[in-house]
């Protein structure tokens, strides 16, 4: 099922033969800029229509009444909620490490360099809820945002046919997590709900969450106008293993994440053909057993998916961050060693009892990261996301004269004599 890509005697690893999904983010934005263009226009109007035809809602208000969270979290199953309760804990305690101080330089004497972490004042998470209701996504978005001291927080996800609102349980996570301004709208629509303002809701500084293709294509189209967090779309796992690694178990694995999305991406990289064999096998034998399984067929069957066979370990590493994986598995001998040697993954998951499922519930990790390649720039949400590095700068009279020749100097060679006079104006040259 999957393909093979035989990378043995390369010396160099062309990007182009790394598996990789046919259509790509550009792709899709080409699709989706009408909408978006709409809602920048008319507001509500094509929200309301895109959801009808697409979600088969007809959405009267767009924010979902408080009653509707009360009830929620009133109807949640008592040991769901124990369940989610641990995973907040665990997400609580990773993330509040993650909180920043003011940076105080004293950078010569009588000058002052402040850096401050100012959070931003008003963001939009998005929680998927196509596919699969990912109410592990807004314990996800919502608790860096908190912890960075996010002011005004609001989340969309899409409205369910049955109910015209979002998945209850999301809902539930919501009232849970005290967050009140929830909107009952889906994909690239709430992206432009949040950047552009629509109905009750008011434009927002920054959008954050993960979701498919297009809504990663509309968080891209938007960036700018608004802030975003990473590309965190379609779903990615790439395993590196070699034969100490249970066939099994990275069968079950590659094939947990090929669960999200046909598109989802599932790469073996290994120097064992024979590893590579039992785990084509294992994952022919547990496919059809899946709830999922034409889904998973399709995603691992797909260009985006594959089994990569390298010389060693080295290349295997080499591979690995050429292809910079949202979520990368080491089931290697010194699996923790070659960890902290990848350069490019949005996280690494370290030997045989660190599945990447444990990683999107409970490990107390973000389980929002970079797709499609953006590990290389960029990283997973965390408190920072959500904070702005803002640097006060303070000198007195004398730690100015001390480098006014240094900044006269400098204006000149650039050809800028104003900038060195707005130094001596202040002492009489
Ligand atoms: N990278 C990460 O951090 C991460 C984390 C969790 C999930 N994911 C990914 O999130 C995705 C969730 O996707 P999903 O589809 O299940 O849910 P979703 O909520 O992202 O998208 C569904 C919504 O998009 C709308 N939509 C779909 N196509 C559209 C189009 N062409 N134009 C306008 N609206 C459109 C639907 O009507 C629906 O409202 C999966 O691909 C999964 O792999 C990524
Ligand atoms: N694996 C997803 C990130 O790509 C996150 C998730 C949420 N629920 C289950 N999985
Ligand atoms: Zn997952």
């Amino acid at each position: 099922m999957l393909k093979r890509i035989d990378l043995r005697g390369s010396t160099d690893i062309p990007a182009g033969l790394l598996p990789r999904a046919r259509f790509d983010v550009a792709a899709a934005l080409a699709e989706i800029q009408p909408l978006l263009d709409a809602i920048a226009h008319h507001g509500a109007d094509p929200i309301r229509r895109v959801t009808a035809e697409r979600d088969g809602v007809e959405l009267d208000s767009l924010r979902v009444p408080a009653e509707a969270l009360r009830d929620a979290l009133d109807s949640l199953d008592p040991a769901l909620r124990g369940s989610l309760e641990e995973a907040v804990s665990r997400v609580r305690a990773v993330h509040s490490a993650q909180r920043r101080e003011n940076l105080v330089t004293e950078v010569a004497p009588g000058g002052v360099v402040t850096e401050r972490f100012v959070p931003v004042r008003r963001v939009g998470l998005y929680v998927p809820g196509g596919l699969a209701p990912l109410a592990s996504s807004v314990v996800m978005n919502v608790v860096p945002a908190q912890l960075a001291g996010v002011p005004q927080i609001a989340v969309a996800s899409p409205p369910q046919r049955a109910t015209g609102l979002p998945d209850v349980t999301i809902l539930a996570v919501c009232a849970m997590l005290d967050v009140t301004e929830v909107y009952a709208v889906g994909g690239p629509a709430a992206i432009g709900m949040f950047a552009y303002g629509a109905d009750e809701c008011a434009p927002v500084d920054m959008i954050t969450g993960p979701g498919n293709i297009y809504v990663t294509a509309a968080k891209r189209a938007v960036r700018g106008l608004v802030g975003i967090d990473a590309e965190a779309g379609t779903t990615e796992i790439a395993v590196l293993a070699d034969d100490t690694a249970d066939a099994a178990h990275v069968a079950a694995d590659l094939i947990s994440q090929a669960e999200h999305d046909p598109e989802a991406a599932s790469v073996l990289v290994t120097p064992s053909a024979a590893l590579a064999d039992a785990v084509d096998a294992e994952v022919k034998a547990m496919v059809d057993e899946a709830r999922h399984a034409q889904r998973i067929r399709i995603a691992l069957s797909g260009p985006q998916s594959g089994i990569v066979l390298v010389d060693d370990l080295e290349q295997g590493l080499s591979v690995v961050d050429a292809y910079a994986a949202e979520h990368l598995e080491i089931q290697t001998e010194g699996a923790r060693e070659l960890a902290m040697r990848v350069t490019n993954a949005g996280a690494i998951f370290v030997g045989p009892y660190s599945p990447v499922s444990l990683g999107d519930y409970c490990a107390g990790s973000n389980h929002i990261l970079p797709t499609g390649g953006c590990a290389r720039h960029s990283s997973g949400l965390s408190v920072t996301s959500f904070l702005r590095p803002i640097q006060v700068i303070e000198y007195d009279r004398e730690a100015l004269a001390a480098v006014s020749d240094d900044v006269v100097r400098l204006a000149e060679a650039e050809n800028l004599p104003s900038h060195g006079k707005a130094v001596t104006a202040r002492f009489g040259r």
